[in-house]
């Protein structure tokens, strides 16, 4: 297995409260698709930002290609996860003045590697400019400022910054919970095709279970994770 994603042993507690995340073993391959659910407040949003590097384990390991992300600073961390990893947040994270094309652009300003590998179809413009259109987000949109499109569009601007560049791993958490029906089936298929046509690892979080059929795996948090959960 060509492992993008490997967690051994991981602990994790918010400063002041008792660990919220005791994961004994999770990988995550190539190509892989990971559905992975649980009821709100069970830690969800705490693995993703483990498996990126935004936090960091408190015991165990969780490597990123090899690299575990806990012998890296801090500035290492941020480079290794502008170049290898596409993250949708839950509150998007686009910086509002800037045009929808530049906050797709973003990836490419900070890694040379995600900038090289979009330009591989010609330039890193035009394939934003497609995945923008694979969003089904409007030319009309692509200039205006990110602060003036709706939940909805904003949040298929984040995907299509998380997959420019085709990133090793891709994570999404809650992605599709602004979008109606028909958006989130065509945002769910140029997710997917993207992911498999760069092989890159997709981790997707969503509390909508009906989606889990479209990945390869399905992952329920508290039954991997230890740890208790909200005790509220
Ligand atoms: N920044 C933080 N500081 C302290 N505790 C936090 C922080 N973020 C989350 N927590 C706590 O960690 C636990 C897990 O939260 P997390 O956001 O990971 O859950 P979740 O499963 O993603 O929830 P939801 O489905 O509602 O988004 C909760 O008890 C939460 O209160």
């Amino acid at each position: 297995m060509n492992t993008v994603l490997a967690i051994e042993a991981l602990r994790f507690g918010w400063p002041g409260a008792a660990p919220c995340i005791d994961i004994e073993r999770l990988h995550v391959a190539a190509g892989e698709t990971l559905f992975l659910h649980g009821p709100s407040g069970c830690g969800k949003s705490t693995l993703l930002s483990l498996m990126a590097g935004v936090l960091v384990a408190d015991a165990g390991r969780v490597a990123l290609l090899g690299h575990d992300w806990a012998a890296l600073s801090g500035a290492a961390r941020d480079r290794c996860r502008v170049a290898h990893v596409g993250y949708i947040f839950q509150q998007f994270n686009l910086l509002p003045y800037l045009s929808v094309l530049d906050n797709v652009l973003l990836p490419c300003r900070f890694s040379p590697r995600r900038r090289a590998q979009a330009a591989q179809d010609g330039s890193a413009r035009a394939q934003a400019e497609a995945l923008l259109v694979g969003m089904g987000l409007d030319p009309a949109l692509w200039r205006r400022p990110a602060m003036k499109l709706s939940v909805g569009q904003q949040q298929r601007v984040a995907a299509a910054r998380a997959l420019i560049g085709r990133p090793e791993l891709v994570i999404a958490d809650e992605p599709t919970s602004a979008l109606d029906e028909a958006h989130r089936d065509a945002f769910l298929d140029v997710l997917l095709a993207a992911c498999a046509a760069h092989r890159s690892a997709l981790v997707f979080v969503s509390h909508d279970r009906r989606l889990a059929t479209r990945f390869g795996r399905e992952l329920s948090l508290p039954d991997i994770n230890r740890a208790q959960g909200d005790p509220a």
